[in-house]
């Protein structure tokens, strides 16, 4: 690289130690990359204030995280939740308060879509190169002389989010990569490192595997697993004024609610909209999810808060959550169009 750079410098007409200059200046700018793009992360006024609406549990989290960031505590948490109870927004209050100190705070998850929840939000697969299929032996790729690299080295504080859903040896293979990056034998190389999700949700997926072989190969089975800090968040904050729902999501989740012969759960009857005509199916619940459409004519991006969810990875154009979206959207079009 240093070559090619010289010969087209030399067509420039410069001396060997402009060449010099110019050939560090560049490498530095290379280097610094990813570190400038990362500190150019806004960070939203409305993440630092969410601190005082944290609740008793996520304040707790907060306090123990963030004491151990500023203080530049090796270690590594594990925030076990069901879904709701907040770990997405603890993270973004965590992320707001380290980044508004000028400290890099790196959030990663499995997925682009829950990546992209995130301001500054990656996969984990990009941001540390490390095979998807996970297995064993799996190595990072990253190259240690790039910026990325040099990123990760200078990050105070990793959240991985998302993360039971990890074969454990790829959370192996962050362990080697940032001992590998920083020099050292410590866990993670000495770096603060948060890992969070819901074992109730998706776990590693093992072609064919058993539940128990789903188990062995998650983040539990892990060999630094013993050493993780473990946190709890139980307060359903995404449902909290339907306590009823929250005990149905998590006595499903813990596989308590009765099932029939196929495995199947009762849906409870108040929570079904009983068919009448295609057009009452789906207008009901547009109305329920999205109560007056004028609610959102000063602010149509508070729609986007409300969404509905696909049972089924069914892309057809006729299934019933296309039509619902369709119809909503159309909806809301008119609605619009019309102010
Ligand atoms: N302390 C809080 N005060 C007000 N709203 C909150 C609080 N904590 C969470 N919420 C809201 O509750 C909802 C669920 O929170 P969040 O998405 O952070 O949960 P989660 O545990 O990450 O869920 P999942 O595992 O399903 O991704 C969101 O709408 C979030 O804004």
């Amino acid at each position: 690289m240093a070559e090619d750079f010289s010969r087209t410098q030399n067509q420039l007409k410069l001396s060997n130690e402009e060449v010099l200059q110019k050939y560090v200046a560049t490498e530095f700018e290379c280097f610094s990359k990813e570190i400038s793009a990362e500190r150019s992360i806004p960070v939203p006024e409305e993440d630092l204030l969410a601190i005082h609406y944290l609740n008793i549990e996520q304040k707790f989290a907060f306090d123990l995280i963030l004491n151990d960031a500023l203080s530049g505590k090796l270690g590594a948490y594990f925030v076990d939740s069901p879904g709701g109870t907040g770990k997405s927004f603890l993270y973004k209050v965590l992320l707001a308060h380290i980044r508004s100190k000028g400290y890099i705070a790196l959030i990663v998850a499995s997925s682009g879509i829950v990546a992209s929840n995130f301001l500054g939000g990656r996969t984990s697969h990009s941001r540390f190169k490390i095979p998807i299929e996970g297995g064993t032996n799996v190595k990072s790729l990253l190259s240690f002389q790039t910026s990325e690299a040099d990123l990760i080295r200078a990050s105070k504080i990793i959240i991985w989010d998302k993360a039971p859903i990890e074969d454990k040896s790829i959370i192996e293979a962050l362990n080697y990569l940032l001992q590998d990056l920083c020099e050292n034998k410590l866990m993670f190389g000495g770096k603060l490192v948060v890992f969070g999700g819901d074992f109730r949700q998706v776990l590693p997926v093992v072609p064919k595997g058993s539940r128990k072989e789903q188990v062995e190969a998650s983040i539990v089975s892990c060999t630094l697993w013993d050493h993780f800090i473990k946190l709890k968040l139980m307060d359903d904050m995404r449902a909290k004024d339907d306590p009823g729902f929250i005990n149905f999501l998590i006595r499903i989740g813990n596989g308590e609610e009765p099932t029939n012969a196929k495995g199947e759960v009762q849906i409870p009857r108040p929570m079904i909209v009983p068919y009448t005509s295609i057009e009452e199916s789906l207008e009901v619940p547009i109305a329920h999810v999205y109560l007056e459409m004028s609610m959102f004519e000063t602010d149509p991006f508070e729609m986007m808060k409300q969404t509905t969810l696909r049972p089924k990875n069914d892309l057809g154009q006729s299934s019933y959550s296309r039509q619902v979206n369709n119809r909503s959207f159309k909806l809301s079009l008119t609605r619009f169009m019309r102010e």
